[in-house]
């Protein structure tokens, strides 16, 4: 008979599945150690953005349209200066519509190309996005223990992840997920996944990446479709990366955010409210014009269960707040349904204001906004908060927050 290696013969009775499972597990809460933000190249203020739209498109001969888009933006730029949409960030212009000009007609094919630039600009908007939360946390690369990757431009195999893991230089054996079309909830249950990720594995370290493009979406304006004025009023590109791990390392990690709850609520009677669709010439998407008063009437129950979950009393007043800016009215319409003063949102608002909506990545870009104002000794006071992210679904993600250690004494 062979004899049994030592090695094998030593561990099994030794110790219980249950203790393994144990030491798997993390001490501490999720927490938020480090955030990085990126947009492309090309800005556009908001009052030159229909003249550059109705160019590229080539529907100068759509005045009507035109005129919808322009008191849409200038409703924005005169009325609402300072919390409203100033500029957006795009990787489409000139150059790329130069190229494609199939891209302006969405009844033209042009699914193809755009994935085909969307696979390559879009991970590599996130490298540099992830690249700066990696110089904030302070550690190498090489200690990143899983990725998720979050987008709605994704829809290839293999998938962004795998540009970005090696444009990162990421270790071989990282963990990766890829989410897609989630989209503006897309950083929330991003966030949700890396908190359960860090809890359940003693000393991982959950690179997060969301990153947007519009060229998926990017088309010249139709009579009768709405929804493209609206999103052609409101969305940007971006990417938004963030390192979440418990059990900071003392003298390296600074504890920004700890994660102590995390939910997902589906709105009933919604499924229609908010679609996004890939067809043959880009991204379709529909917004109905209720989604303001529908997150309104549902935010406050959500915020509810969360609290009551974990037995904290909160007051919505004492909070303070990185709640998805979809638009100005959703702001608005939510700070009236908390009675909350006007300025509770103002993370949201001054990042509406810089980027507009960036769909899924834009509340990592609030949570940065914050981490701003905690250090800057701003007026967010308060030891917890509430992230709140919506999209298709109608979809809910709530994360309850505390200011971690590092921000403290600020
Ligand atoms: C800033 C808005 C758009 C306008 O401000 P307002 O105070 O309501 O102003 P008005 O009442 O004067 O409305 C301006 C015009 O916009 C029209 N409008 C007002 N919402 C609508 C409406 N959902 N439909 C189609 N007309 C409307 C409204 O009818 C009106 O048209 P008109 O009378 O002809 O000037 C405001 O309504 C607002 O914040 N709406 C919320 C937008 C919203 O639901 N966002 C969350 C969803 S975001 C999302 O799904 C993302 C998907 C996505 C997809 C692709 C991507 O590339 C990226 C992302």
């Amino acid at each position: 008979m062979a004899p049994v290696p030592a090695t094998a013969a030593a561990a099994p009775a030794a110790v219980s599945t249950h203790e393994i499972r144990r030491a798997q597990r993390a001490d501490g809460p999720a927490t938020v150690l480090a955030i990085g933000t990126a947009n492309p190249e090309t800005c556009v203020p908001q009052d030159e953005y229909t003249d550059f739209y109705f160019r590229l498109t080539k529907s100068e001969h759509l005045p009507e349209l035109k005129n919808k888009l322009r008191r849409i933006c200038k409703h924005y730029a005169c009325t609402h200066i300072v919390t409203s949409i100033e500029k957006r960030f795009l990787h489409v212009n000139d150059d790329v519509m130069e190229a494609h000009p199939e891209f302006a007609d969405r009844h033209l094919t042009s699914l193809d190309a755009r994935v085909e630039i969307a696979s390559k600009v879009v991970p590599e908007l996130a490298a540099a996005a992830s690249a700066k939360a990696i110089a904030d946390w302070g550690r190498p690369a090489t200690d990143i223990t899983h990725l998720i990757f979050s987008t709605y431009s994704g829809v290839k195999a293999p998938s962004g992840d795998r540009l970005l893991a090696s444009l990162l230089g990421l270790r071989p054996t990282v963990s990766r997920t890829v989410l897609s079309l989630h989209g503006c909830y897309g950083g929330g249950r991003a966030l949700q996944l890396a908190k359960e990720l860090a809890e359940n594995n003693r000393g991982a370290r959950v690179l997060v990446a969301c990153a947007e493009s519009t060229l998926i979406a990017f088309y010249g304006p139709e009579v009768g479709c709405n929804d493209t004025i609206i999103g052609q009023a409101l969305f940007g590109d971006g990417s938004g990366a963030v390192i979440v791990g418990a059990d900071p390392v003392g003298a390296v990690e600074r504890p920004l955010f700890e994660m102590t709850f995390a939910s997902q609520t589906t709105v009933p009677d919604s499924e229609g409210a908010i679609t996004m669709q890939y067809m043959k010439g880009g991204m379709d998407y529909h917004i109905a014009s209720g989604v303001p008063e529908m997150l309104a009437g549902n935010i406050e129950r959500c915020l509810v269960d969360a609290f009551g979950a974990i037995g904290v009393a909160a007051r919505w007043k004492d909070l303070f707040w990185a709640v998805h800016p979809g638009g100005r009215r959703i702001l608005d319409l939510i700070e009236e349904s908390l009675g909350l003063e006007n300025g509770a949102m103002a993370a949201s608002r001054q990042v509406l204001h810089e980027y507009g909506n960036m769909s899924g990545t834009t509340v990592i870009f609030v949570l940065n906004e914050l981490r701003r104002r905690f250090v800057a000794g701003g007026a967010e006071g308060a030891d917890w908060g509430a992230l709140m992210a919506f999209g298709p679904g109608v979809t809910v993600e709530t994360i309850l927050l505390r200011v971690g250690s590092g921000l403290k004494g600020n």
